[in-house]
């Protein structure tokens, strides 16, 4: 085997070491100590070298700007070489100069790293201002979306065009690039001037916008103006929408056409648009009054109001058998002249079959007794006043002579009226007797309107136009109806039988200058029947104005309570009224609902306090007008007769309920 020379003087040096003493060993150990330390020292060395020389440079550096500035500064002060040649001072010199450049080096350190912090200080301001741009850009851009938002809508409005709106440079995204070019610099700036003067102006875009588009408008109307199309500015009236395309139009037929509702011409094509205008005008309270007629000037037709003929079984009738007959009725007593003698049957009154056939359909076997009287004596032609307690059967007794009445006229043509026109205090009255009409009116061929306030218009003015025989209506609303449209809605010209439906409540509600508005506005000839439950002396003079010659037909007495109504009077102490209510609801309330009617509103509030803190159940009802022109009472009649059942208690402004069924009915202030 053959061995190379570097094994050999490897195994010699193995040998070698293997062979040395404990004292070497020690030594050689520390030797290579010092070798790992001298290394790590030398590498230390090394880098302070390094740095050394990096302090050496930039001392060198130093020293020749030094040498730089003072030769600049021997030559600005004209000193000569010599005075830098050696002298024994010089060693000094240096060592002062070596300090100072350990000082100047140290500072030249802190130089650089503040160079570096104010650069950096520089890059973010300009960064900074770069995005300031940027925002301002992005305002400009928004404001002017903004403008151009603005200003296609009111285009939508057909009114203004050519509005000149700022020009800026849109921004997009693009512009966000950290590299600008000069020109993009040049934009940005002035766009900025443009922000900032935007800034300082701070006008809200929309209505800078405005006022341009107010600038238009008055060029457009001196134009209008100029042409004689459009009043002056003196008119006060400016159009801005919507009218403007009329106005257009109308220029090319050289005439201005009154936006008035009485100047709006009718015609069945137009009956939408007329409808829509007259329910605008009521709905907008431009309602007008009804101008008084002068009856004297009118050429009525003729009509006939007698259809009455006294069948053979009542002419004979004597005076006494008549007397006790009516005994027999209730006690009916009658006033006036000629009253004829009470029917007995429904054959007696002369009614149509067909009414007959409904009668029987309806179960009505005979008539009751204020029927068998008053229809006697509305169909011999007679103004009436009928007093009998609710429930007794007045509709009937009104309605079936009005239907022979009615079908005795010639039919009605486009532009008539109703020849019947029924008066009513509430719309639930007024619904009823409609609903009572119709029963009759489809066989007979006729037709009712319901005109009652409270509720839409529209309708009622569309069925009104499409023309109506009979129209059962309250008397505020009847009024805005025959104003509307100058009488193009409906009037009273073929009216000759007037009811007067609970005409003491109608009293009672202050409906009394309504209801003559229209009765004067009815040919004097008419027919004019009025029921009522009660007859106060007040109504007296009212009835003497409207009647002529009528005869009063009255069942039980003139202030008549029906005789299911069971009345009690207290009579108690302010304070021991609350005491006596919590009984009598003590008493009554498992039988059903209780109304409690007040004087005040605020008793009303008050005593529904004191109630619910005693844990009854109740609601109070008030702050409803007191009559039909407010709207109030129908709706709260209502109200009540919808809610009595749900609601154990009741509190309510003291008004006449009629028709509800309540266990008991509570006048807490009587005065
Ligand atoms: N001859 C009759 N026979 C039987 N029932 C009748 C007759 N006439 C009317 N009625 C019925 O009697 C009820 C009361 O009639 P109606 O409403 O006409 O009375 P009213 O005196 O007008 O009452 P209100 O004053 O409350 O309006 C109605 O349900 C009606 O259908």
């Amino acid at each position: 085997m053959v061995r190379s020379g570097r094994d050999r003087d490897r195994d010699r040096r193995k040998s070698h070491s293997r062979s040395l003493s404990p004292e070497r060993k020690r030594r050689r150990s520390r030797s290579r100590s010092r070798d790992r330390s001298s290394k790590v020292s030398k590498r230390k060395r090394s880098r302070s070298r390094e740095r050394e020389s990096k302090r050496e440079r930039s001392r060198d550096r130093d020293r020749d700007r030094d040498r730089k500035r003072d030769k600049r500064d021997d030559k600005s002060n004209g000193s000569s070489s010599k005075s830098r040649k050696k002298s024994p001072d010089r060693d000094k010199d240096n060592e002062r100069s070596k300090s100072k450049e350990k000082t100047i080096k140290s500072e030249a350190e802190y130089d650089i790293g503040s160079a570096d912090k104010e650069e950096e200080q520089n890059r973010l301001e300009a960064e900074m201002q770069k995005r300031r741009e940027r925002i301002e850009r992005w305002r400009a851009e928004r404001k002017r979306k903004e403008l151009e938002t603005a200003k296609k809508e009111v285009q939508k409005g057909s009114l203004v065009t050519n509005i000149q709106t700022p020009t800026a440079k849109k921004w997009s995204l693009e512009d966000d690039s950290g590299d600008e070019g000069e020109e993009d610099k040049e934009a940005k700036e002035k766009l900025k001037a443009e922000a900032k003067k935007e800034e300082e102006e701070e006008i809200d875009p929309l209505d800078a916008y405005m006022q341009e588009v107010q600038q238009e408008v008055r060029k457009v109307n001196q134009i209008d103006q100029a042409r004689g199309i459009m009043p002056s500015p003196d008119s006060g009236v400016v159009i801005l929408s919507g009218t403007a395309k009329k106005v257009t139009e109308q220029k090319d037929k050289g005439e201005l056409i009154e936006q008035n509702q009485d100047g709006l011409e009718y015609s069945s094509e137009e009956e939408t648009e007329d409808i829509k205008d007259a329910a605008a005008n009521l709905a907008s309270k431009q309602r007008k009054d009804l101008a008084k007629v002068d009856h004297s000037g009118i050429q009525y037709m003729q009509f006939r109001k007698a259809f009455y003929t006294e069948v053979s079984e009542l002419a004979r009738m004597t005076p006494e058998d008549v007397e006790a007959y009516r005994t027999e009725l209730e006690g009916i007593r009658v006033k006036g002249k000629g009253c004829p003698k009470p029917i007995k049957s429904w054959a007696h009154c002369g009614i149509s079959k067909k009414e007959l056939d409904i009668l029987k359909k309806l179960n009505f076997e005979k008539p009751t007794p204020i029927q068998a009287q008053a229809i006697p004596a509305i169909m011999s032609g007679r103004d009436l006043i009928g007093i009998a307690k609710t429930g007794s059967g007045k509709t009937l007794a009104f309605i079936l002579p009005m239907f022979r009445h009615v079908l005795d006229q010639p039919p009605l043509e486009d532009t008539d009226g109703p020849i019947s026109l029924i008066m009513t205090p509430t719309r639930e009255l007024c619904m009823q007797i409609g609903k009572d009409i119709r029963k009759f009116a489809k066989s007979l061929g006729l037709r009712v309107v319901c005109v009652y306030g409270g509720t839409g218009i529209s309708e009622q003015i569309a069925e009104l136009k499409r023309g109506a025989e009979m129209i059962v209506c309250t008397p505020g609303r009847m009024i805005d109806m025959l104003a509307a449209n100058s009488g193009r809605v409906t009037n009273l010209r073929r009216v000759t039988y007037i009811v007067l439906d609970e005409a003491d409540r109608m009293f009672d509600m202050g409906f009394e200058p309504q209801v003559m508005k229209i009765i004067d506005n009815v040919r004097p000839d008419r027919q004019t029947v009025m029921f009522s439950a009660t007859f106060p002396r007040q109504m007296e003079a009212l009835a003497r104005r409207i009647l002529q010659k009528p005869i009063e037909v009255q069942v039980g007495g003139r202030s008549i309570v029906c005789k299911e109504v069971e009345q009690h009077v207290a009579v108690l102490e302010e304070d021991a009224k609350f005491f006596k209510l919590l009984e009598l609801l003590g008493l009554y309330s498992h039988l059903g609902s209780i109304i409690v009617f007040v004087d005040k509103q605020e008793n009303a509030d008050s005593l529904l306090k004191d109630l619910m803190k005693a844990s009854y159940s109740c609601m109070s009802l008030h702050g409803v007008g007191q009559g039909e022109a407010a709207g109030g009472h129908e709706r709260g009649g209502a109200r009540v007769g919808r809610q009595a059942a749900g609601v154990g208690c009741q509190l309510r402004l003291s008004q006449p309920l009629r028709g509800l069924r309540a266990q008991m009915r509570s006048n807490w202030s009587c005065w």
